[in-house]
């Protein structure tokens, strides 16, 4: 028996600063979480980019179909700590983009675990469908035979709204956003033990309008499976606005507007009353990486 390294090309991408190496999954990786936890880390991972960042936060595996009108794309997203996560709503936009390079189409569904999302290009980005945000305990999920939602509790010290937005997110309103000492509140909360699954956690700090009669919220999050803050996270952002609404700070969870480290994001509904995401994407640099694997 002996390793086998082959080379896999990829697309460095990233939606409002949220950075993914994006592979075509047609291309053999044989362990796609050693491949993602090699090439994602921030220190050694795949080279420096214009901005200076070395790895990225996660590796988004694509599938796809165009033989489908709209065409279809199977998302994979594998983290840097090698775990899948169901879905990530700056992923989806990089994969949109991605696959309407590959097939002139302004319109592209992506299958996810946490179901099928329909992405279309707008004037300022990519617009994705999100999706009905839940907050009941068992689809969250909350630990126990627990039956109310998880709304301004106290969690590890944290008042937090729990919301799953195809991904659990813990969304706790602050004052002071820049005040947060992010990598101190959000490791106990995203391991607590009422959340099974691990949660990511998600700041946020009512802010100045920007668009008239449009609520702002200025949002830091920390996600599960990069287990450190991000630039953007944008179920966190479509966490902000439905727990937002939820508990009373805003009339509704759309439009509402999200400033991140990374950039902008905004909240829309659709003519269903879906959430909408949308903000831009940019592509970054491509390469080729080496995938190991054992040749028997
Ligand atoms: N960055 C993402 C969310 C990715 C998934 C998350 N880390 C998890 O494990 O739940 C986004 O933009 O939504």
């Amino acid at each position: 028996m002996s390793t086998l390294t082959t080379a896999v090309a990829f697309e460095k991408y990233h939606g409002t600063g949220n950075e993914f190496l994006i592979v075509d999954a047609t291309d053999p990786v044989p362990d796609r979480s050693a491949f993602a936890t090699t090439h994602c880390d921030r220190s050694t991972g795949v080279g420096s980019d214009t901005d200076g960042q070395t790895g990225a936060d996660g590796v988004l595996f694509l599938q796809l179909e165009d033989r489908f009108s709209p065409p279809r794309i199977i998302m994979t997203l594998v983290q840097p700590d090698g775990s899948v996560a169901p879905i990530c709503g700056n992923g989806a936009r990089c994969a949109a983009v991605w696959a309407m390079d590959r097939t002139d189409a302004d319109s592209v569904m992506i299958d996810t675990q946490a179901g099928t999302r329909r992405a279309t290009r707008v004037d300022d980005g990519i617009a994705v469908e999100m999706g009905e945000p839940t907050f009941a305990p068992d689809r969250l999920p909350l630990a126990g035979n627990r039956t109310e939602p998880l709304i301004e509790e106290s969690v590890e010290g944290l008042t937090v709204t729990t919301v799953n937005t195809g991904v659990p997110q813990a969304v706790a309103f602050v004052d002071d956003i820049e005040s947060v000492d992010i990598e101190s509140a959000a490791p106990a909360v995203r391991h607590a033990d009422v959340f099974p699954a691990g949660t990511n956690v998600t700041f946020a700090e009512r802010t100045d309008s920007r668009r008239e009669g449009v609520p702002r919220f200025r949002q830091r999050s920390y996600e599960r499976g990069i287990e450190g803050e991000t630039q953007a996270c944008a179920t966190g952002s479509v966490a902000i606005a439905a727990a937002a609404s939820r508990i009373g700070l805003i009339e509704s969870a759309a439009p509402v507007d999200i400033s991140l480290p990374g950039g902008e994001l905004r909240i829309s509904a659709t003519d269903r009353g879906e959430l909408l995401l949308t903000g831009a994407v940019t592509h970054e640099f491509d390469g080729d990486l080496a995938a190991e694997g054992v040749d028997d």
